[in-house]
């Protein structure tokens, strides 16, 4: 049996739990639970039957194969420390904290002195795959342009002084790098700095909030030396929280099933 922990007991969190539950993710159980917040952990592990931890160092002692960071920009740096330090693979669904560098490189040597794995899920977008394998040639430039509702987007345009009552139509609310981007929208644009990863090259990211928009669109260009790639995918958002993407968390759910797969697809 695969053991899973799990740090954020949120949209991604419940989803990843229903579908071991369901069986999409095969015998695999969900053991252990933390979350800041109480009534979502308890929740959860009435759902799940799975420990609740007091803290994450009470969770990463626990006997288990993977941690699954579902919770906040904030709360990488202590759950992929304590993971790979208690030896335990990590999974990282707020990907934004590795925009920073110092960061990205102690966990990558953590990890490797630990013979443990970091894992990214793709998330919410598409196309990791080939541009992995563009970056082998030379990458010239890479853009995510991302249109997503204004609810979607409330928090960080609250704090940016937008009133948002008054989007009436299409504003394009944030124009420039990877690195600010993730600063001024920490739970809206994970994807710019996976996207950042997997070419290693700074995204320029472009933000629009659309009253009309139904769905979480991310537009992603990368052009190289070995080709252009163009992929627009248009997300169904969660019901609990629509800052998320249903794929972002259907990504993950198929990162894990497929760590037991033996044939692997895509590069
Ligand atoms: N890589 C990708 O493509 C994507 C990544 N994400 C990211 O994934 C993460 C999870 O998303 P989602 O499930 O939708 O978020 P939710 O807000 O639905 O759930 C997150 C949960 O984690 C809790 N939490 C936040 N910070 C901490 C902490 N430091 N320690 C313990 N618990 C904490 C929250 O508590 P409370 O409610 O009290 O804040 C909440 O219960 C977010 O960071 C999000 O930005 C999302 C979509 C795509
Ligand atoms: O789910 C999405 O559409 C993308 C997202 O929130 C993120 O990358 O943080």
């Amino acid at each position: 049996m695969f053991k899973i922990g799990i740090v954020g007991c949120g949209a991604i969190g419940s989803f990843i739990s229903k579908k071991v539950l369901d069986g999409t993710i095969k015998n695999t159980k969900v053991v252990a639970v933390y979350d800041k917040n109480l009534d979502k952990m308890e929740e959860l592990s009435k759902l799940t039957g799975a420990k609740i931890c007091k803290s994450v160092d009470d969770l990463v002692k626990e006997d288990l194969d993977l941690v699954v960071e579902a919770a906040s920009v904030r709360a990488v740096e202590e759950v992929a420390e304590k993971s790979l330090t208690n030896k335990k693979d990590v999974l990282i669904m707020s990907v934004g904290a590795l925009v920073d560098k110092n960061l990205f490189l102690k966990l990558q040597n953590l990890a490797k002195n630990a013979g443990k794995k970091i894992y990214l899920p793709s998330g919410a977008i598409g196309g990791l795959d080939a541009i992995k394998a563009m970056r082998l040639g030379k990458i010239k430039e890479v853009i995510l342009k991302t249109t997503k509702p204004v609810n979607a987007l409330e928090d960080a345009l609250k704090n940016l002084g937008y009133n948002v009552k008054d989007i009436k139509e299409p504003v394009i609310v944030f124009e420039g790098d990877v690195f600010e981007a993730i600063k001024e929208f920490p739970a809206n644009i994970n994807v710019s700095v996976t996207l950042s990863i997997a070419a290693e090259f700074p995204a320029k990211v472009m933000i629009v909030a659309d009253p009309n928009a139904k769905l979480n669109k991310h537009e992603v260009i990368v052009k190289s030396s070995i080709g252009k790639l163009k992929v627009c995918v248009e997300n169904v958002p969660f019901e609990e929280n629509p800052r998320t993407s249903a794929l972002a968390a259907y990504s993950a759910v198929r990162l894990i099933r497929d760590l037991a797969e033996p044939i692997k697809v895509g590069t």
